[in-house]
């Protein structure tokens, strides 16, 4: 079918970054909506896709030819309204949202078969570095084979290493189907019997599937309750009825475990999508969904811009989770762009958490999303017991971070070879190094930032940049020798402590430090669960869902951590994380206990930890807000100017605040700007400001005016971020 014949003009979206559709004239055989073309552009040739017809105005004769239409399902009109929405809400531009979409390789080339690189049976006569970093890659995607470009890319080597290799019998040459089909997966496959209020959930949340109208709904489960239990029913039944259904998940650690359950479910793996799958896959998963072949998806906030051809069902695991919030390039939250798209496409929405996200709660209250609730553990296993550990009184000896009384509740679960799990939000040895000569902090050369120790590597890292140095013997300002002394706690150092209280005992740590690969974290994770260690010390990573079955006690390290300072989230961070993590303990036979250690037993937050009373919890919380005008009661954009130069950063913040009249008529505040909490990073100064608005009323069109109508030199960056989660 075509909607523009031949020698018509049509408008064409690209992914390059012009912020305007270009025209073309339509080639032999007419185009149709969301084809996707490749057109000439200078001197080169890029993909496009056509959206609607051009609008003229420009030399006629000037005007080129789309060259070519491709091969594969055109975008369907609902994603292109998606991209359009998503554009206009999150003020992105188009082409970066095409971008999102269109994350693939060789996006038209023709199914077929290709040569690809494998790991064969033979060892390398010398193992060089540049071999070694082949074979990582090699393991690091389990047994997956490359085309050689990409193998070479991802292993930073020329592909005369390949060839070495090759020639030696490490690296096997095979010809590969293109895009092998999915085995299908059979909703009535496996599937636990459900417990009595397991199966009322679950048959609301399939009848909800079964309106194939939009619905969001609120699946707020206890941890440990079987929320994943019963939204797979409602996956069941969104493939019973044909139709496609997305799962997102917070965490790529975590997929390994949910594959595996989704297999258990369905006798078959669902297709994965995230930034650790391989290009090939990625091409191969894409058309199977664009076709409708790829029947479940289980993947990242990206998974969002995929094609499908019919969704009937989005699942925002873990819902309250901030990594949803994408914090580079586009700026948009998966949870609200679920939403939308669901909306867009007649799908339901299962937003499922122990802790909901505020807004989320908050639209549950108000009627907008329904809510369901999972209120006991599944079986026998009951929810942890939960003690605060007041450090005023029963604090550890100066210089350590254990209290007695959790330490002694550790040596008991030793003995009965159970585990226990400390917490503490803080990566590496010790967040601060100090000069006890001169008094001076080591500090970032590049960012506002104070280096952190991390023993294990032996380097002082700048956790904004990412730089590292060699941890100094002398202080770098007054040259005096062995004074430098490290100051406060990190996991690294609570695990030493744990080492020299308990020697015998194995210990584990897991932190989210970005020299690891999701694979070998998975790997790590699987072992601890199955017994691998007596203490586990861990960051947020912990809190994420894991399963360890073993595990009945949980230390809370520093319960006050988050609620310093004046974070807007920082009351509903630190009553989400700390309920999650002691969620994790005594999910078996045996009951759990989690020992909370704080200086403020009395402050409202930790009260509200302990009693477990979420509901009060929230209301009050929602109140404050309220009062503030504070989303999701008002609304608020957090504009961030960058910039190597610190006057004209500030300067385009001052005439930004002096434009800002059409702003202030619709009855927005505007402040700033002002020094941003980290007021440098790698070398580029950040001022900050903010615009509150009223709930009701629209705030995009009149910050994208406000933005364009100031002039902004090239040295300085203005990204504008809708709904911000993050204040630094
Ligand atoms: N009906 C059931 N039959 C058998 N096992 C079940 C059932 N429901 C839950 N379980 C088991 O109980 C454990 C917890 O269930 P699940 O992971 O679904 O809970 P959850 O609410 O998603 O947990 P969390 O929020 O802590 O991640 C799992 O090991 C799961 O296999
Ligand atoms: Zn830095």
């Amino acid at each position: 079918m075509s909607d523009l014949p031949a020698g018509a003009l049509a408008a064409v979206l690209t992914a390059e970054p012009l912020d305007r559709l270009l025209d073309y004239r339509v080639p032999e055989g007419g185009v149709a909506m969301g084809d996707f073309v490749v057109v000439p552009l200078g001197p080169r040739r890029v993909a496009g896709v056509v959206w609607g017809p051009g609008q003229g105005g420009f030399d006629p004769s000037k005007i080129r030819t789309i060259a070519a239409v491709l091969d594969v399902p055109p975008m369907r009109a609902e994603l292109r309204e998606f991209l359009t929405r998503a554009a206009d809400y999150t003020l992105t531009p188009l082409s970066a949202m095409l971008r999102l979409a269109t994350r693939v390789p060789d996006l038209g080339a023709p199914p077929g078969s290709r040569v690809l690189l494998q790991r064969g049976g033979g060892t390398p006569d010398r193992l060089t570095p540049a071999r070694a970093r082949v074979l990582d890659v090699l393991d690091e995607h389990g047994g997956a084979g490359f085309p050689p470009g990409e193998l070479a890319a991802l292993a930073g080597v020329s592909s005369s290493v390949l060839k070495g290799l090759e020639s030696q019998g490490v690296l096997v040459r095979i010809a590969a189907p293109r895009d092998m089909p999915y085995p299908r997966l059979d909703p009535r496959h496996g599937g636990h019997a459900l417990s009595d209020g397991q199966a009322q959930v679950a048959a609301e949340l399939r009848a909800r599937v079964d309106a194939l109208a939009y619905s969001t709904t609120l699946l707020k489960g206890v941890t440990g309750s079987g929320k994943t239990e019963v939204y797979l029913e409602a996956v069941a039944q969104a493939l019973a009825r044909g139709r496609q259904a997305l799962v997102l998940l917070p965490e790529i650690a975590l997929t390994g475990a949910f594959l595996d359950r989704v297999e258990a479910r369905f006798g078959a793996r669902p297709a994965e999508w995230h930034s650790g799958v391989t290009g090939a896959e990625r091409r191969r998963l894409w058309h199977a969904v664009a076709k409708g072949e790829a029947q479940l998806v289980v993947g990242a906030r990206s998974a969002l811009f995929l094609p499908f051809r019919d969704l009937g069902l989005i699942v925002v695991d873990e819902e309250h989770d901030s990594s949803y919030k994408q914090e580079e390039g586009a700026l948009y939250h998966a949870r609200d762009m679920a939403v939308l798209r669901a909306s867009l496409s007649g799908a339901a929405v299962v937003l499922a958490s122990a802790t909901p996200s505020l807004e989320t709660w908050v639209n549950a209250r108000a009627g907008k999303y329904g809510r369901l609730d999972l209120a006991e553990r599944f079986g026998t296993a009951l929810l942890p017991e939960m003690r605060a550990i007041d450090m005023r009184a029963d604090g550890p000896a100066q210089g350590a971070w254990l209290s007695p009384p959790l330490v002694e509740e550790i040596r008991t679960r030793i003995a009965a070879g159970e585990q226990s799990l400390l917490f503490l939000n803080r990566r590496g040895y010790a967040p601060l190094t100090l000069c006890r000569a001169c008094g001076h902090q080591l500090g970032c050369h590049q960012c506002d930032a104070r280096l952190v120790e991390h023993r294990f590597l032996k380097r002082l890292v700048c956790h904004q940049c990412g730089e590292s140095e060699p941890i100094p013997t002398a202080c770098p300002k007054c040259a005096v020798e062995g004074r430098l002394a490290a100051l406060g706690p990190g996991v690294e150092r609570v695990a030493e402590e744990a080492a020299a209280l308990f020697p015998d005992a194995r210990i584990a740590v897991l932190s989210s430090d970005q020299t690891e690969s999701a694979r070998s974290l998975k790997a790590r994770i699987e072992q601890i669960a199955s017994g691998g260690a007596d203490i586990v010390v861990g960051t947020q990573i912990v809190a994420k869902g894991h399963n360890f079955p073993l595990l009945t006690l949980v230390g809370v390290v520093d319960a006050d951590l988050g609620l310093m300072g004046g974070d807007l989230r920082g009351a509903e961070r630190t009553f989400q994380l700390i309920r999650q993590v002691a969620g994790r303990a005594g999910r078996a036979e045996k009951p759990g206990l989690a020992l909370v250690q704080t200086y403020q037993p009395q402050h409202a937050v930790i009260g509200a930890i302990l009693q477990g009373d979420e509901d009060a919890f929230w209301q009050a919380e929602a109140a404050a807000r309220e009062d503030a005008g504070a989303p999701p009661f008002g609304r608020m954009a957090g504009i961030i100017l960058t910039g190597p130069d610190e006057a004209r950063v500030f300067e385009v913040g001052r005439r930004l605040a002096q434009s800002a009249g059409a702003l202030r008529k619709l009855g927005a505040e505007v402040y700033g700007p002002v020094a941003a909490p980290i007021a440098r990073i790698r070398g580029r100064f950040r001022a900050r400001m903010l615009v509150k608005g009223p709930k009701g009323v629209l705030l995009q069109p009149a910050l994208s005016a406000w933005r364009a109508g100031v002039e902004v030199p090239a040295n300085v960056r203005v990204v504008i971020d809708i709904d911000p989660q993050s204040f630094f």
